[in-house]
């Protein structure tokens, strides 16, 4: 699957990580999604139990799928492309350290809005600059704007 085939997307966010406050949490994922519905007719909405389209957990080293995570760096974080099932979670590393604004540790604002571009059918981009580039780079979320390739990537699967 490409594609979701609705504008209307539910998520849950099924733990927490301790290097954060539950409400840093939520605001990190929350600002995250709204990177990418700025630019869409997509809309986020927050379910608290059932199966979510997007469904958000912490996990370290075998989680649950046949990806296992790797410890601390290495893979931060990792999501499905649009499915039913799986598709369009996003699980991250809990070996990593987490972070609401500073720059030590990687800022989970910055990994969720990375992660949920894969989560809504983008794959890597090329463009050293894009948000959907392989490697973390750290950005002010307050002042974040999402770069014209990503806009052009997102765009072209649901403008
Ligand atoms: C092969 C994949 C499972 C790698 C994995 C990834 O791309 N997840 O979406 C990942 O965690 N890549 C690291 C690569 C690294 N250690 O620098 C990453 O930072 N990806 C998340 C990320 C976050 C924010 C921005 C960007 N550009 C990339
Ligand atoms: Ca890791
Ligand atoms: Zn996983
Ligand atoms: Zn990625």
């Amino acid at each position: 699957n490409l594609k979701w085939q609705k504008n209307s997307l539910t998520y849950r966010i099924e733990n927490y990580t301790p290097d954060m406050s539950v409400a840093e949490v939520d605001d990190s994922i929350d600002k995250a999604l709204q990177v990418w519905a700025k630019v869409t007719p997509l809309r986020f909405t927050r379910i608290y139990s059932g199966i979510a389209d997007i469904m958000i957990s912490f996990g370290r080293g075998a989680h649950g799928d046949y990806y296992p995570f790797d410890g601390p760096d290495g893979t931060l974080a990792h999501a499905f492309a649009p499915s039913p099932g799986i598709g369009g979670d996003a699980h991250f590393d809990e070996d990593e350290t987490f972070t609401f604004r500073s720059n030590t540790g990687y800022v989970l604002f910055m990994v969720a809005a990375h992660e949920f571009g894969h989560s809504l059918g983008l794959s890597h981009s090329e463009d050293p600059g894009a948000l959907m580039y392989p490697v973390y780079s750290y950005s002010n979320p307050d002042t974040y704007v999402l770069p014209r390739d990503d806009i052009n990537g997102i765009q072209s699967l649901y403008g």
